[in-house]
This record gives structure tokens, C-alpha cells and sequence, in this order.
């Protein structure tokens, strides 16, 4: 049997369980798919700020035992790096994952987000996953992330904001920018007529794969376990042995 943590960085209960829905609806019958979330950390993760707070929180339940493998459930892929040194098992992001999957699907491929302010990191991420040349375009619905669960209007913003993308892009295929989009991507597909990738679906396949193949981070050199060493105030609790 095989334990798939699926980490929503965030510390709202109600995302978490519609990305443990997503990883659920894919996961094979004999993968546990574990989902949770941190009780410390900003309920939303949508700048730079939000997402190196909720680092710490999101590395405290990467350690807990009891996984053979992690998803980073949040479309910056926050503490990526962290939690490969920190993991036993493969730990994949969401973005990393969505984009890789939609490498496959064609020539090129278009990243539809919410806040505008969250582009750049969709293009860092594009880029230093190696494809900078395969995404065609980063597009944004201006919608909040925790507004995907309230806003009854936010599936049409967001179909529409797609449909732009692929006319913008000459794209093939649609890379959904946040876990929270995770229950549309049936919809939209259907209605721009292109596939549309989930990422917390990629990541949890992706890495119930990898463990099935008896893979995961090597751990020689950069993404060793961290050096111990003392780490003062609130931070304490995160001091290796
Ligand atoms: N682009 C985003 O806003 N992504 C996200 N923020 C979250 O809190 N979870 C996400 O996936």
C-alpha cells in the first residue's frame, strides 16, 4: 500500500478538502491518499509574503513519518527545495507537476491563474522547470483564492479567461494555476475543447509513480538532510536531531 501526502500549504480546511477530492478521484485503489493542511500559516497563499510564511508549516508536515511520498499542493510550489531535503520519499509541486503533464499534450501550453500579482511566479517556475519555451502564456482571473470557493461567478471568469488564453497563445492545452481550480478542470475542458490539467491530479500520480518505480530525491548532495544545528525562537520546534 502506498501513502501519498497531500500537503495544502494553506491553513484553509475547506481547499483542503476539495484537493483531497482531486487526488482521490485519481489515485489508484490500493493509494492512501493522505490530505492536510498546517494549523499555522496564512489561510490563502497569493504573494511572496503568504508563501514564505507558509513554508514552516507546510515543512512540519513534510517530516511527520508515516509517507512514502509528498505533494506540494499549492501552484508556487512553496518550500519545494526544503521538503526534498527534508522527505525520505519523492515530494512533487503542483505547478511542476501540471506543467510537466502538459509538455506532453502538444507544442505549447497556457498557465490560467488567479491574481495578476502571481504571474511572475508562474513564469519564474515555467522557467526554471526547464519550460520557458513551452509555456506560451500566463493569464490571470483577478480572482482571490479562497473567492474560487464563494464567487458562484468565478467558473465562467475563469472558462472565459481560458478561452482568451488559448485564442492569445495558439496554446494546445490549459495549465489550471491554483489547487483551488482543481474541481473545475472537467468543466472547462469540456467547454474550450482542450485539456486541461489539474495539478494536484498530475502531482498525486506523478508521485504514487514514482514510488512505485522505488524513486525518489537523491539525497548525495544538495537535497542531503539538512546540517542539525540550533534554531532560536518560534523556529525551535523545527531543530533536526
Ligand atoms: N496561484 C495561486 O494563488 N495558487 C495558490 N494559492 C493557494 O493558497 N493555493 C494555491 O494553489
Amino acid at each position: 500500500m502506498t501513502v501519498v501526502r497531500v500537503v495544502n500549504p494553506n491553513t484553509t480546511a475547506s481547499m483542503t478538502a476539495t484537493i483531497s477530492r482531486a487526488a482521490r478521484a485519481v489515485a489508484l485503489p490500493g493509494t492512501v491518499v493522505e490530505a492536510v493542511n498546517p494549523d499555522t500559516g496564512p489561510a490563502s497563499i497569493e504573494s511572496h509574503y503568504d508563501e514564505a510564511l507558509a513554508v514552516p508549516g507546510l515543512l512540519a508536515e513534510i517530516a511527520r513519518a508515516g509517507a512514502d511520498g509528498h505533494v506540494i499542493a499549492c501552484f508556487g510550489d512553496p518550500g519545494l527545495d526544503a521538503a526534498r531535503e527534508l522527505a525520505s520519499g519523492p515530494v512533487v509541486g503542483i505547478a511542476e507537476a501540471a506543467m510537466h503533464a502538459a509538455s506532453l499534450l502538444g507544442r505549447g501550453f497556457s498557465v490560467v491563474t488567479t491574481l495578476a500579482r502571481t504571474e511572475g511566479r508562474a513564469w519564474d517556475l515555467a522557467r526554471a522547470y526547464g519550460f520557458g519555451e513551452r509555456c506560451r502564456g500566463v493569464h490571470s482571473c483577478e480572482i482571490p483564492v479562497l473567492a474560487l470557493e464563494t464567487d458562484p461567478g468565478a467558473r465562467a471568469v475563469i472558462t472565459s479567461v481560458c478561452r482568451r488564453a488559448l485564442e492569445t497563445d495558439g496554446s494546445d492545452a490549459i495549465v489550471l494555476g491554483c489547487a483551488g481550480m482543481a474541481d473545475l478542470c472537467g468543466e472547462i475542458s469540456a467547454a474550450v475543447g482542450v485539456p486541461v490539467v489539474d495539478g494536484v491530479a498530475a502531482a498525486t500520480v506523478l508521485v504514487e509513480s514514482l514510488v512505485r518505480l522505488g524513486l525518489s530525491t537523491g539525497k548525495l548532495g544538495e537535497f542531503a538532510r539538512p546540517p542539525v544545528k540550533p534554531y532560536a525562537g518560534i523556529l525551535q520546534p523545527w531543530a533536526l536531531t
